[in-house]
């Protein structure tokens, strides 16, 4: 049977650029959340949140899964797409959920390197390293609820597709 797959774990795993590499590998459709609010509503998530706070965001990438999944899709959510006890149930029923896991310091990294601002307002209103660490502490448990499988996304983004690809007992389609 085709499932979604949706790809769950903090800012700067590589939701987004795994998410790009795995579906091409799958020869599946590709979808991140943030990018379809970002062109349904011409708004970036900064935007969003300084017109409707965190919680009108929140709500609007709630819908965004709704409308975003198919069963032949890769889906590459939000950092944040884990909070809501029904978004995780919904992803576990309707498809398969990966947690890409990597340290915090990995993480603080990429997002230094390209922080991406407009997409990734701040949380917490302390700097990057500090932020990951808090949030991480927050969710981890999160996101291991909501996954099937826990990959090391800290390898680089060909070798975290093989290692999804295994979890998930499938062949490259290319
Ligand atoms: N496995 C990886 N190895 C090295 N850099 C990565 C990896 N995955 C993502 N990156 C880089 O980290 C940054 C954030 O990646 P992105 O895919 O946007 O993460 P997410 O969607 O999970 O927030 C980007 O600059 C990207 O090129
Ligand atoms: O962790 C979070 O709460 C968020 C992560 C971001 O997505 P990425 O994880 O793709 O950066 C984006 O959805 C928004 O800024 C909120
Ligand atoms: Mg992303």
């Amino acid at each position: 049977m085709i499932q979604p797959i949706f790809l769950v774990g903090a800012r700067g795993c590589g939701k987004t650029t795994v998410g790009v590499a795995l579906a091409q590998a799958l020869g599946r459709g590709f979808v991140d959340t943030d990018n379809y609010l970002l062109t349904t509503t011409n708004m970036s998530v900064a935007d969003i949140v300084a017109q409707e706070g965190w919680d009108g965001f929140r709500a609007r990438e709630t819908q965004a899964l709704k409308n975003v999944t198919s069963p032949d899709v890769v889906v590459a959510t939000g950092g944040g797409m884990v909070l809501a006890e029904h978004n995780r149930q919904f992803m576990r029923e309707q498809g398969v959920v990966i947690y890409l896991r990597a340290p915090a310091q990995i993480l603080a990294n990429r997002l230094e390197a390209f922080p991406q601002e407009g997409q990734r307002p701040t949380l917490t209103g302390k700097p990057i390293t500090d932020e990951i660490v808090e949030v991480l502490a927050a969710r981890e448990a999160l996101y291991r609820q909501a996954a099937h499988h826990v990959i090391d996304a800290s390898q680089t983004p060909d070798a975290v597709v093989d290692a999804v690809l295994a979890a998930l007992q499938i062949a490259r389609a290319s």
